[in-house]
Formats: structure tokens, sequence, C-alpha cells
């Protein structure tokens, strides 16, 4: 498991700074939630940690080596995996054969040594795996197109998980997810956790509070505070800036 450590980061959008000198460590096996109101610049920071987005200045270490020059797919190969909003998913293939080609993509000549129908097996196998672990195993043969919102969603973390990540970041996962496949999906996460290190963004504060082991509050662009879910959700500064107003709200 790995871990991730962030310093000083900075982007800014002209004079607009959205991430504003945050540094930040996320120890390995945890799940590290980043909340913070609309527009806070969440969506840009875990953007700068995949790759999607240069940064303008500051470091980004996975195990202690600087990520700051890797492409998003050298990021990829060293085990950051990012899911929910750039995975693409064949809707015209089936859930297995989607999981069986992120699994391909990972292993890459390693299945060359079997035979055809051999590699196919190995794919197959490994893909069972990796639904079974995002929920999905019995919705091997549907088609892709044919899965709920929800199911879309499991099948998008199957295919994140088929890159063996060492490190997940996972982008407003339950964003159109309600109910039973919220509660499902946050179970599925609950089960991940102390086996893959996670940066969560996520709305859903009940899911937040139930899955994070610490939590980050992003408030343009600065991290005003770093602790338990308890801590924070106690801390004068973040019930001010964000959490008193959504209570309030609700
Ligand atoms: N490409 C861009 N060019 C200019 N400004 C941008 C760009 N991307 C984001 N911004 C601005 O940066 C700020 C942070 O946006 P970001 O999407 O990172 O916030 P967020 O915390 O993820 O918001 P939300 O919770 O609404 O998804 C916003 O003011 C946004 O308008």
């Amino acid at each position: 498991m790995s871990r991730l450590e962030i310093r000083h980061l900075q982007k800014a959008f002209g004079a607009l700074k959205v991430t504003d000198d945050v540094s930040l460590i996320v120890e390995p096996g945890e799940l590290h939630a980043i909340i913070g109101p609309n527009g806070a610049g969440k969506t840009t920071f875990i953007a700068q940690l995949s790759g999607q987005l240069p940064s303008d200045s500051g470091d980004i270490l996975l195990d202690g080596q600087s990520l700051m020059a890797r492409s998003m797919a050298e990021r990829v190969h060293l085990g950051l995996a990012r899911s929910f909003q750039i995975t693409s998913i064949l809707p015209r293939f089936t859930v297995l054969e989607n999981v069986a080609l992120a699994v391909q993509a990972r292993m890459g000549s390693s299945f060359r040594f079997f035979a055809p129908v051999a590699e196919e097996a190995a794919l197959n196998e490994t893909a069972m795996t990796v639904l079974a672990e995002a929920g999905l195993e019995d919705r091997a043969e549907v088609m892709a197109s044919a899965l709920s919102h929800g199911e879309h969603r499991r099948l998008e973390l199957a295919i994140a998980l088929a890159t063996e990540p060492q490190i997940l970041l996972l982008d407003e996962p339950l964003a159109g997810v309600g109910g039973e496949d919220a509660e499902a999906f946050v179970a599925r996460l609950k089960r991940l956790k102390g086996k893959i290190t996670m940066v969560l963004i996520e709305h859903d504060m009940d899911a937040v509070f139930q899955l994070a082991d610490r939590v980050s509050v992003l408030v343009y662009g600065k991290i005003i505070a770093t602790g338990t879910p308890d801590a924070v959700r106690r801390d004068p500064k973040v019930r001010e800036a964000y959490l008193g107003e959504e209570e309030e709200a609700a």
C-alpha cells in the first residue's frame, strides 16, 4: 500500500488561485476524504493528482517518488488510479468484457506465454474476481448499456480496481446514485478499506463520515482543517466555513 504526500501544491486559472499551497499526507491504507463547498477546488486538486491537469508548482510524491514530471498514463502504471470521470465504459461490451479489457491493459504482454484460449480464461478469471469486489459478479454477462446508474458506477470502480491501484482517487462516486445503490456502494468501499489507499471527494456527508479515517476541508483552495471525522465536525473553523451552513440547510 502506498503513501501519498502533497507538498505546497499550487494551481491558478488566471488570477484565481484554485489550489493554494496545499500540503497533505495520505498514509498507506488510509481513506482520506476531501470535503468543501462548491467551487472550493476539489475536482481541480484530484485532476492535479492524477496528472490530468498540470500543476504550477509544488510536489506530489508517491512513496517518496515525485510524480510531477509523469504523465497520466505513467501515474496509472505506478499505481495511481482515478475513477469516475475519465473511465471509458464500452456500452456494447458486456460487464465482464469491459473489466477483462482493463485487466489486459494492465497485464500488457505478461499473458502472452499462454495459448490464446488460456489467456482468455486467465483474463476472465481475474476480471471475475474484480467484479466480485465491486459487487457485480451477477451482472457479468449483461451489456454495459443495460446497467442502472448505480451499477454503472460500480463498473467504473471495477475498471479502476482492474489496474490494481496502490492509490485510488474517487471523485464523487455517489453523485446521482440514490438509496440502496448508494448504500451498496458505501458497503463496497468499506470492504476495500485498509487494502488500498483511497482519496475520496464526496458531497454526501453521511457517506464521508462513515467511511473516512481522516477528513481534510478545502475552502477557496486552502486546507483549513485535517483530522478524524469527529474532530473535523467539531472544529469551529469548519462549522463556520462549511458544515454549519450545510447542516442548517438540511
Ligand atoms: N479550466 C478552468 N478554467 C478556469 N477556472 C476554472 C477551471 N476549472 C475550474 N475553475 C474554477 O476553479 C474553481 C474550483 O473549481 P473545482 O471544480 O475544482 O471546485 P470543486 O470544489 O470541485 O467544486 P464542486 O464541488 O462544485 O464540484 C471554481 O471557481 C471554478 O470555476
